[in-house]
């Protein structure tokens, strides 16, 4: 047995309520997935941050020292002055500063290196570099490609077609969006466009059609991910749902700030709707609806601060709560919002996804491509098929995806 396997089938005798609680992954361990996002895919991010901007010597100088002390320091603080020190003290701050990078939760970890690089960037200011987003030159050539022109090029097929094939199309081009993924595709291989196996190792789709129809009163709220080729059909579906009278209202979830490289952001919102009314045809019918949906209030839009927070969601402030309690249905984007949904904990992979998620206060529907170890919900006979054909890789590869959903 390999040690991550042995990590994985360790099952820890803490429990949450009636669910045995597995490790919480952490990044110490050469060869793991986790190690090398933090040893590799992190420090290869300050590199096309600093190449991607004309920065003055005191912006290298703060990522030259983030990149030392990521590899070879301990967590340090935010500075003394900074706008959300007393939010990361309360999401953990204190706990983890002294320790190595390595030895923390890898959750908690990755997002504070996030907020580091912002730091490090000046992006929250004061000064010239302030509100100027490090990632967006890489979000705006993925939203400018020709992979783009192509999907909305086919949205004109798609208009001739019955309603239901429409939505079917619309909510798998929203699943399989999640693996444009800017900071995944740094460092992960085979996860062209053209690996696009159909994969899809759980499919609860079944049940979210009856929340997303059974009432022309529903409201979906939709926890976005990626900017660019996932935000584009993530707003196509929306408005394919408001259109046809299948929700009245949708409430948009996105990053307060950059984050995890290609998070969308309202800026991103903006050049995503944008692109569409600029593209003609069928998808620029797609954004004006979305441009009058965002004006007469049919589509809203939030950045709570607990969306770039290091923890699970289950730790969700009452105010999220109250958002997610309000919809029909949340729908909740990718991997990293799934790992935060179920807990970033090596689960056995038949663990009950309704189990982990009883504490959502609604029906929530889990949309993502696998690109991290956690996994929930599989039935044992998948789970051994993939494991046969492919060892672990299907775990993180990004080849193979999932619907769940708990009403
Ligand atoms: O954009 P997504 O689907 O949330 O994926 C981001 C994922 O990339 C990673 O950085 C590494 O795969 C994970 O931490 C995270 O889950």
């Amino acid at each position: 047995m390999t040690s991550g396997a042995r990590r994985r089938a360790r099952v820890t005798v803490i429990r949450m309520s009636d669910i045995p609680a597995a490790p919480v992954i952490v990044a110490d361990e050469p060869g793991t997935f986790p190690h090398g996002v933090l040893a590799e895919r992190h420090p290869a991010i300050v590199r096309q941050v600093r190449e991607a901007f004309p920065y003055g010597p005191a912006r290298h100088r703060a990522l030259d020292a983030l990149l030392a002390e990521c590899a070879e320091g301990v967590v340090a603080p935010l500075p003394a002055d900074a706008h959300d020190r007393e939010r990361w003290r309360a999401w953990g701050m204190d706990t983890y500063t002294g320790r190595s990078w390595f030895d923390v939760p890898w959750l908690w970890s990755e997002s504070f290196f996030y907020r580091r690089l912002l730091d490090a960037v000046g992006y929250f200011g004061p000064g010239p570099w302030q509100g100027v987003d490090p990632f967006r030159p890489s979000k705006r050539a993925e939203l400018d490609s020709p992979a783009t022109d192509e999907e909305l090029a086919a949205l004109d097929d798609l208009a001739g077609r019955p309603e239901d094939e429409q939505a079917l199309a619309l909510l798998h081009g929203s699943l399989w969006g999640n693996r444009a993924d800017l900071g995944f595709r740094l460092s992960a291989e085979g996860a062209g466009r053209s690996a696009a196996v159909s994969a899809l190792v759980a499919d609860d789709s079944e049940r979210l059609w009856p929340l997303l129809g059974a009432s022309s009163a529903a409201t979906l709220c939709l926890v976005a991910d990626n900017a660019g080729r996932e935000l584009v059909p993530d707003l196509l579906l929306i408005a394919h749902l408001l259109a046809h009278g299948r929700i009245r209202r949708a409430v948009l979830h996105l990053k307060p700030y950059p984050y995890y490289v290609s998070d969308a952001t309202t800026a991103d919102l903006v050049d995503a709707v944008r692109r569409l009314t600029g593209a003609g045809g069928a998808a620029a019918a797609y954004g004006r609806d979305l441009w009058a949906a965002l004006g007469d209030g049919r589509l809203a839009l939030r950045t709570h601060p607990f969306s770039c927070a290091p923890l699970p969601y289950a730790d969700m402030p009452d105010d999220l709560r109250a958002d997610f309690a309000a919809a029909t249905v949340t729908v909740v984007k990718g991997d990293l919002n799934y790992r935060r949904l179920v807990g970033d904990r090596y689960w056995p992979p038949t663990t009950p996804f309704a189990d982990l998620t009883r504490y959502f206060p609604g029906p929530v529907a889990a949309l993502r491509t696998l690109k991290s170890d956690v996994i929930t919900g599989l039935d044992a006979g998948t789970e051994a098929a993939l494991t046969a054909a492919e060892g672990q890789r299907w775990r993180t590869a990004g080849t193979h995806a999932l619907i769940q959903v708990r009403t």
